[in-house]
């Protein structure tokens, strides 16, 4: 397999933050911890958030250290007792990496170079997910935690890291750690789309899912997120769900109405006859779509200055293209650009598993119902 240590690296990474942001997160539900702070653009971050950040970069450069990082987090601001907290969690949290049932012995996530034992170490490792990314250089690009919103309400959300060459995704890795995949198995059967995959889907009892794919090899790997990389194992080969308009459609949107514009994306609904829809935030959404069980991910926006961060998609991107699916703009159905720096310049994304010609319809409404006066 092509990129075989960074999908180790990546996979022992995103499980551990994942074990560590769901422990968090029982904690918060359970009103133990108010560690939240608003950032300059109105938008939260947790502890949980730094944590998963600092232990994931961590990994990456204990293994590939010339390898530059884009993450969506920052130190800016943080006060020394903050900062402390931050180690504190990472002690208390994150699964240990001797425990050989949960890691492979051979990656170390970190080394005597990246040690990760003081504020120091922490405030370092954050800050080196600094990289303006671009169209030259080899880098990784992570969200800790995407659907921080859905994190504080005690739902869905998702540890999304991708691996970026040349401007394009290479390979994607996502951690669901509240993922009941039986959850989304649509009960009704006239709609035609009940368990796509024919199989039923042994949840476990917690920590959910981790799916991951190289952006060029035809399928997609997922498995429980304490299950070993040779552990019980199930993939998906490209086009086994393709769609077509004839289809009962069913959409997978966000949960907040200020990320994307549930009115237009209703327009949507109406001209193409998407009369189910499954509202999830995170990249969670990405996952439900690569495993048929959601057709079309609409996400317009909701003005046309906000820029999407590429770390809100660029793990999603080496789940559909490894499922052939198409992933978009809103506004024209040209592949989404990595290649650009830390955000997409195109507004709204449109992902899908339908025929190549259904993804042009949609795109191609969706656009004149944007631009409509
Ligand atoms: N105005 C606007 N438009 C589009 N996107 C925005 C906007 N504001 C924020 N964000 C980003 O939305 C990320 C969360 O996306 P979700 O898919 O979880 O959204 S939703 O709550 O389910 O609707 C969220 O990611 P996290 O910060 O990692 O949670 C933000 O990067
Ligand atoms: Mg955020
Ligand atoms: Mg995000
Ligand atoms: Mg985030």
């Amino acid at each position: 397999m092509i990129y075989n240590k960074e999908v180790r690296v990546a996979v022992n990474a995103v499980r551990r933050a994942s074990i560590l942001t769901a422990k968090i997160q029982k904690q918060i539900i359970a009103n133990r911890s108010s560690t939240t702070i608003t950032k300059s653009d109105e938008s939260p971050v947790t502890i949980a958030d730094y944590a998963a950040q600092a232990i994931v970069l961590n990994a990456i450069k204990a293994n590939f250290p010339q390898d530059e990082i884009v993450a969506e987090e920052s130190t800016e601001g943080l006060s020394e007792s903050f900062l402390n907290n931050i180690l504190s969690t990472i002690n208390e949290y994150a699964p240990k990496e001797d425990d050989e049932t949960l890691f492979n012995e051979d990656i170390p996530l970190s080394n005597s170079e990246y040690p990760l034992k003081t504020t120091n170490d922490v405030q370092n490792i954050i800050n080196l997910g600094n990289s303006k990314g671009g169209a030259k250089t080899r880098f990784w690009c992570l969200d800790p935690i995407d659907g921080t919103k859905g994190f504080l309400r005690g739902e869905q959300f998702a540890v999304c890291l991708a691996l970026i060459e040349d401007g394009e995704v290479k390979l994607g890795c996502i951690g669901c750690p509240n993922l009941k995949l039986n959850d989304y198995v649509t009960k009704d059967n006239s709609l035609g789309v009940a368990n796509p995959l024919n199989r039923s889907f042994h949840d476990p009892a917690e920590f959910g899912y981790i799916f991951y794919a190289i952006a060029e090899e035809d399928h997609l790997s997922y498995l429980h997120t304490t299950d070993l990389l040779s552990g019980s194992l199930k993939s998906v080969a490209a086009n086994e769900f393709t769609v077509s308009a004839s289809e009962n459609l069913v959409s997978l949107e966000g949960v907040e109405k200020g990320h994307s514009s549930h009115d237009n994306q209703q327009i949507i609904k109406d001209h193409f006859h998407i009369n189910q829809s499954l509202h999830l935030d995170s990249q969670v959404k990405y996952c439900l779509l690569v495993l048929g069980l959601g057709h079309v991910y609409l996400r317009l926006p909701t003005s046309m200055t906000f820029e999407e961060k590429i770390w809100d998609h660029a793990a999603g991107n080496a789940l559909i293209r490894a499922v052939r699916g198409n992933h978009t703009s809103s506004l024209s159905a040209e592949p989404l650009d990595f290649s650009q720096g830390r955000t997409l310049k195109t507004k709204g994304v449109i992902a899908s598993i339908a025929t190549p010609e259904l993804h042009k319809d949609i795109v191609s409404f969706a656009e004149s119902v944007i631009n409509r006066v």
